[in-house]
């Protein structure tokens, strides 16, 4: 296991307001992206994903997520890693996210009124208009490898982090 960390303390007291998802489709050489159109990071560009509903797992949430809002069926979603965001500004809730990847679906990726889908090459991700933890955690994720990741944020400015992920 690597940890990195800008000097910031895992804290060992930390309970989320909600828990959430985030599905990375790779097939040869491509990432499928979204710009996001409304809800927490609109105008950003992220994978596709969102906050579980009542008594769902994350596997549950992310399958429906992604089939909202892309309108595709992910076939082999395996979960790589649990991001956590302490965001100080107040209004927007601490989120605990489950980030899954996947190779294989059925569907037409289709913009919806909350997603424009675009496929990217893994080497050409555009991270200056992602959140900026994702630099952090996404090449290590792409490189198969698992992790978990603390990040506090003042309104879309990250200010600390701390990252572990499997060597
Ligand atoms: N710092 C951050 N880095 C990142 O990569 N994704 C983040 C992030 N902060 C939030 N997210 C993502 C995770 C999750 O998929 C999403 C949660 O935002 P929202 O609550 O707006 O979701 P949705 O718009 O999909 O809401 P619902 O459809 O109502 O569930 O934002």
């Amino acid at each position: 296991m690597q940890e990195k960390s800008s000097g910031f303390q895992w804290p060992a007291q930390w309970t989320p307001d909600i828990l959430a998802t985030l599905m990375f489709v790779v097939q040869k050489g491509r990432i499928l992206l979204i710009r996001k159109k409304r809800g927490i990071g609109a105008g950003k560009v992220n994978g596709p994903g969102g906050k579980f509903e009542p008594g769902e797992t994350a596997l549950q949430c992310v399958l429906r997520e992604v089939r909202e809002e892309l309108h595709i069926d992910i076939e082999d979603a395996r979960e790589m890693g649990v991001l956590n965001f302490s965001f100080a500004c107040g209004t927007i809730p601490e989120i605990r996210c489950h980030v899954f990847m996947a190779t294989s679906f059925t569907g037409t990726p289709t913009e919806t009124p909350e997603a424009e889908p675009f496929w990217c090459p893994v080497d050409g991700i555009p991270y200056d208009l992602m959140w900026q933890d994702d630099r952090f955690w996404l090449p290590a994720m792409l490189d198969g490898k698992r992790f978990e990741a603390f990040f506090t944020f003042e309104g879309d400015r990250m200010l600390e982090f701390s990252l572990k992920a499997e060597d």
